[in-house]
């Protein structure tokens, strides 16, 4: 029986084929064809054919790559109708997005397309894919995607890559805590008191010692104060929030969660895209195992029946995208009264353009306690000051400012590699790089879904085990390509920015920028999907000084701060008046610390106390 909100329609796309992996070109085609017909229909060959041939990414061995092209252009037929047929300059029927022959796959998926900052724009602002589509009841075909179960047993659950040799070098790392009266950070777990139950899970995480966002995030949340926390990428920011909620609820004797028609958890967790949200529940599962503590999760993509079916069963930790979080809020299926942590992930992304009014409206909902009644927490590697000031909005006043570091640095176990090129030697300098990394696990992120699109078949046709993710696949698309990439099935994943921040994915050995973002903190978080928990990693970045060339100064700064070779041709290029002309001024992308610090409050003399793992250079001049 299907309950109210259960979906009535099938997505087109059930098939099993998900990912464009292959050893081999004939059965990629298979692969893409069987599945592209089934998300969109008839898609047409020649719409394909011509985007490509007609736009940029033209080849010069097209002959044969574009006649596989346009085999999977057909299957794509879900949103390559009308406007695709277009090419580049179709923007416009692109944005209309359904009229064509795709059309059913066309809604579902062009409704709510990417709107990162990095995806082409396909219709009028608004917040990242991840999100936003299929988060809603509308004329779109129903998502039923149900993911498949979680394994139950221990080892699973538990399962954990080692930390690197640098993980002990992170104690070295600068720790700056401004705001009033921080509490004394700790130094070992002992120390931060947790349940039996929990203290045995990091255990079995095999996590021995804290990492310097834990040591002082841990106190300053147990002690009840808001956070905005920055610290660098793949440093253990996750646990760093996770575990003082989950030992305060459990501490306070949180009611082991059971089914009723209305959920009303105590803590919500919010991130900006389905993947990382749901790599935190698995988190939040994995420390709360064994205890009356019950996480869920909910995001975009997956049917909102089946997730609503396991959030009645019992809800203390709610982990959600925006839409689809206030989409079950919007149900009535989740009251907020009794919320007393709300947890921004990621959280300058959950502030900016795209998000920020998902987030005004998830505060400003009945029900939700006031900013002076829950503990705001905010975690980030980059925190650009103007984000903070808004952020101020949604803390306490007298929130603390965690900096590991410096705030909007690079990971400083990535070594970082620039190579200059032009947009047309690109797919062959790929090619040669990926020939020298053999089969190390490689994450190449592009601009566009498009283009992730065309690298992936490009590289597949050239024999490279790869799979893709984007904002245009299908949620069980994205899940089989992640899984796909874990477990080592394709050792190539190209990605748009939707995989940009927060993954953690083992043995990331190499990021390639094959086409640069356009804004500093992306870089950042991109190539910080290798070199983490003190492993060592690889990022090689094409750049192309007529596209890159606003990049230039950021780039040479993030270099330099992380004690890197900054080649002197880029300085050039940043330096020179060329590169000055779309310069982001530094100060508006970076800030050096809290940005009360260089704003409103003046006797910062009060604010700024000595962490217990090193001292800070307030003087640490960004710029
Ligand atoms: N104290 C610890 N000891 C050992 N491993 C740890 C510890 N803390 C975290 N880890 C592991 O380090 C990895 C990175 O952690 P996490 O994903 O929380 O990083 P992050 O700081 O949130 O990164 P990002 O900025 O990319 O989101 C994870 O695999 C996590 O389990």
């Amino acid at each position: 029986m299907m309950d109210e909100w259960d979906e009535a329609e099938t997505t087109a796309s059930t098939n099993a084929a998900t990912s464009h992996t292959s050893s081999d070109g004939g059965l990629w085609n298979k692969e893409i064809g069987d599945f592209g017909r089934g998300r969109g229909g008839r898609g047409r060959q020649g719409g394909f054919q011509n985007s490509f041939s007609g736009g940029e990414e033209t080849t010069n061995d097209g002959n044969s790559w574009n006649s596989r092209a346009g085999e999977s252009g057909a299957s794509r037929g879900r949103s390559r109708g009308r406007g695709f047929r277009g090419g580049r300059g179709g923007g416009e029927g692109f944005r209309r997005g359904g009229g064509g022959d795709g059309d059913q796959g066309a809604r579902g998926a062009f409704r709510g397309g990417y709107r990162g900052r990095d995806e082409e724009i396909l219709t009028h602002g608004g917040a990242d894919e991840s999100e936003k589509r299929d988060d809603t009841d509308g004329e779109r075909p129903k998502v039923t995607y149900v993911p498949p179960t979680l394994p139950e047993d221990e080892d699973s659950i538990f399962a954990h890559y080692e930390k690197g040799i640098n993980f002990d070098k992170y104690d070295d790392i600068l720790v700056d805590v401004s705001g009033s009266n921080p509490p004394q950070a700790i130094m070992t777990f002992e120390e931060a008191a947790l349940c039996g139950t929990l203290r045995k899970n990091v255990n079995k995480s095999g996590y021995i010692k804290p990492t310097p966002v834990q040591k002082h995030g841990i106190p300053i949340i147990s002690a009840g104060r808001d956070l905005m926390a920055c610290a660098q990428t793949g440093s253990g920011k996750t646990a760093a929030f996770l575990l003082p909620i989950l030992q305060q609820l459990m501490a306070n004797g949180t009611a082991a969660s059971s089914f009723s028609e209305q959920q009303e958890p105590d803590a919500i967790i919010v991130a900006p895209t389905r993947e990382l949200i749901n790599q935190i529940y698995l988190e939040a599962r994995k420390f709360a195992f064994g205890t009356c503590v019950r996480p869920v999760v909910v995001y975009g993509g997956v049917s909102t029946g089946h997730q609503i079916r396991d959030l009645l069963k019992g809800c203390n930790v709610l982990c959600g995208t925006p839409g689809r979080l206030m989409d079950v809020i919007g149900k009535g299926k989740v009251g907020l009264a009794k919320l007393r942590y709300l947890v921004m992930d990621e959280a300058d992304r959950m502030l900016d353009m795209g998000f920020e009014p998902e987030m005004r409206r998830l505060v400003g909902s009945p029900g939700m306690p006031s900013r002076e009644n829950r503990q705001t927490l905010m975690f980030s590697a980059t925190y650009p000051e103007d984000i903070q000031r808004l952020a101020a909005d949604f803390l306490k006043t007298d929130y603390l400012f965690l900096a590991v570091g410096v705030v909007g640095g690079a990971c400083s176990d990535v070594e970082q590699t620039f190579i200059q090129v032009t947009k047309f030697s690109k797919r062959e300098q790929l090619l040669d790089l990926l020939k020298t990394t053999g089969t190390a696990r490689t994450m190449v992120f592009v601009g566009t879904k498009r283009q992730a699109d065309f690298i992936a078949t490009y590289l597949c046709q050239e024999k490279v085990l790869t799979t893709s993710i984007h904002g245009d696949r299908e949620q069980r698309e994205r899940e089989q390509a992640l899984a796909d990439f874990r477990i080592g099935k394709c050792h190539v994943l190209v990605a748009t920015s939707v995989a940009a921040r927060g993954l953690d994915i083992p043995d990331v050995q190499h990021v390639v920028n094959f086409d640069l973002p356009n804004n500093i903190d992306e870089y950042v978080h991109r190539i910080g999907r290798t070199g983490r928990c003190g492993n060592t990693g690889r990022a090689v970045s094409f750049y192309d000084p007529c596209a890159d060339n606003q990049l230039a100064r950021s780039l040479v700064t993030i270099l330099s701060k992380a004690q890197q070779e900054v080649p002197s041709w880029l300085e050039e290029s940043a330096f020179s008046g060329t590169g000055s002309g779309s310069f982001q001024p530094p100060r508006e992308r970076f800030a050096s610390t809290d940005s009360r610090k260089g704003g409103s409050f003046k006797d910062m003399a009060a604010w700024s106390q000595p962490a217990a793992l090193g001292v800070n250079d307030e003087d640490d001049a960004w710029e």
